[in-house]
């Protein structure tokens, strides 16, 4: 795939739940380009679609309507075992949740898309970015052992060996305190500017979107704004005005 080449397309992506008989609709209507190389913050009040547009981008569940393709391949036709295949093969993912394997070591993780690919992951490789990112003196521990920074690490490291299409981040630092959150983001950008990787952040913090070369305003299950390169401070005021709070001074 050339380096101008589409990584991910959603088009018209609708997305609803039945809650008990009720439909609700999560996602109406979404649509959007991402060319390698690109990392793309997504943001939005609570509700307002974010985990289920990530849900649906990375393969993991599938629209009520609408298009998604990942490394120009339509996911939403295959076979559950060929979304599988794909999500590993050509999908990363930051997800605090289903991040790691508790009975491999951190090395062992951090190959495991490779392995899933069929290749042998290089030990010197896995040793070199496990350094890069912070975790070298860690390989042979259980993910257990580490912090939740440090596990978010792996996940990073995962993504810098594997080179996926694309990858997806859910909260990648939730659960950090300043400094290590502060790494985990100078780490992904590191990713997507020095490495060519390709991220899609949902995030609450305006600091973490501010990292992203693109911020996307989710309401209602719609793309309504975006801003470019924006600061952590128009990040948070755009992110006022949607959830309609009333700013002294504005
Ligand atoms: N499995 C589900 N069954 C029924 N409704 C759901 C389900 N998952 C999400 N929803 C509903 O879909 C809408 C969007 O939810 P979603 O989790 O995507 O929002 P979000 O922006 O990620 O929210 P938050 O920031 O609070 O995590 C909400 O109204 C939610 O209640």
């Amino acid at each position: 795939m050339g380096h101008d080449a589409a990584v991910l397309t959603l088009h018209d992506v609708h997305k609803s739940y039945d809650a008990g008989g009720r439909p609700v609709r999560a996602l109406a209507g979404v649509s959007l380009t991402r060319r390698s190389g690109t990392f793309t913050a997504v943001m939005g009040p609570s509700g307002s679609g974010k985990s289920t547009l990530l849900q649906c981008a990375a393969g993991l569940d599938l629209p009520t309507s609408g298009s998604v393709l990942i490394d120009g391949v339509e996911v939403t036709t295959m076979s559950e075992t060929a979304r599988t295949k794909l999500r590993r093969r050509r999908v990363g993912f930051i997800f605090q949740e289903l991040n790691l394997l508790p009975t491999l070591s951190v090395a062992e993780n951090a190959g495991l898309p490779l392995r899933f690919a069929g290749h042998a992951p290089d030990q010197e490789k896995v040793r070199a970015i496990l350094t890069r990112v912070g975790i070298g003196g860690r390989m042979h521990d259980r993910p257990a052992e580490l912090s939740g920074g440090q596990q978010q690490r792996v996940a990073i490291a995962r993504t810098l060996l594997a080179e996926p299409a694309v990858t997806f981040a859910d909260e990648p630092t939730g659960a950090l305190d300043t400094a290590s959150a502060r790494d985990v983001l100078d780490l992904l950008s590191e990713s997507v500017r020095v490495h060519g990787r390709t991220v899609v952040m949902v995030t609450h913090d305006p600091v973490a979107a501010s990292y992203a070369d693109e911020v996307l305003f989710l309401a209602d299950g719609r793309f309504v704004d975006a801003l470019a390169s924006p600061s952590a401070a128009e990040v948070a005021a755009r992110m006022a005005d949607l959830r309609g709070d009333v700013v002294e001074g504005r």
